[in-house]
């Protein structure tokens, strides 16, 4: 399968209160942190809402700041304009994947970690006018239109590594 890894990165980290996406974790960004961890299952990997580096970045559908399922929905529409089977989400402040996610969504999508919808694995065919025109109307929550959609919440109970404030990096730093 022809998979593309895209990294939601286009959040404003109110709660950590910088620009978490570049706090680092031994001594890494978060978001290569986040890139690294999608690789072995794609054949490219993007940011998608910001720039980062030499990364190939892409723009948030149909604009900016629509929250996570605005980037999904650049993610899905590059994933059909360049030939890819299904795009493989996560999130900028999720540093690493519990090994059995992967295989987990590849045998369920379109479908998603229960516990963060952020990571998830959604057929291209998902790339929808629908879609699009569901977010014209402004922010809407990645779990109802995954629900909308078919997919199956994957792994319940696994937590993920997800830092939203600056106690929950120094948490992730003491290896907790
Ligand atoms: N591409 C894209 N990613 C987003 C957007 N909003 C949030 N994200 C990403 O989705 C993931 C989860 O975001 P949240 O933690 O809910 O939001 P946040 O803006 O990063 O943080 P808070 O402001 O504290 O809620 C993070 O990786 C964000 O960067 C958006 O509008 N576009």
């Amino acid at each position: 399968m022809n998979i593309l890894g895209a990294v939601l990165a286009g959040g404003s980290a109110t709660r950590f209160g910088s620009d978490k996406a570049l706090a680092l974790l031994d001594r890494e960004p978060l978001i290569d942190h986040a890139a690294r961890s999608l690789a072995p299952y794609c054949t490219t990997v993007v940011i998608v809402g910001r720039d980062h580096g030499s990364v190939l970045s892409i723009p948030d559908l149909p604009v900016a700041g629509l929250g996570p399922l605005g980037g999904i929905a650049g993610a899905l529409a590059y994933a059909a304009d360049h030939g890819f089977d299904a795009v493989l989400t996560t999130a900028c402040d999720t540093p690493f994947l519990p090994e059995a996610i992967v295989p987990a969504l590849r045998q369920a999508a379109p479908a998603h970690a229960a516990e963060a919808p952020t990571v998830g694995l959604w057929p291209t065919r998902l790339a929808t006018p629908l879609l699009t025109h569901l977010l014209s109307d402004g922010p809407r929550a990645i779990r109802r239109w995954a629900t909308s959609v078919g997919a199956t919440p994957v792994l319940p109970g696994i937590t993920l590594s997800n830092v939203n404030t600056p106690e929950d990096l120094a948490r992730l730093v003491r290896g907790q």
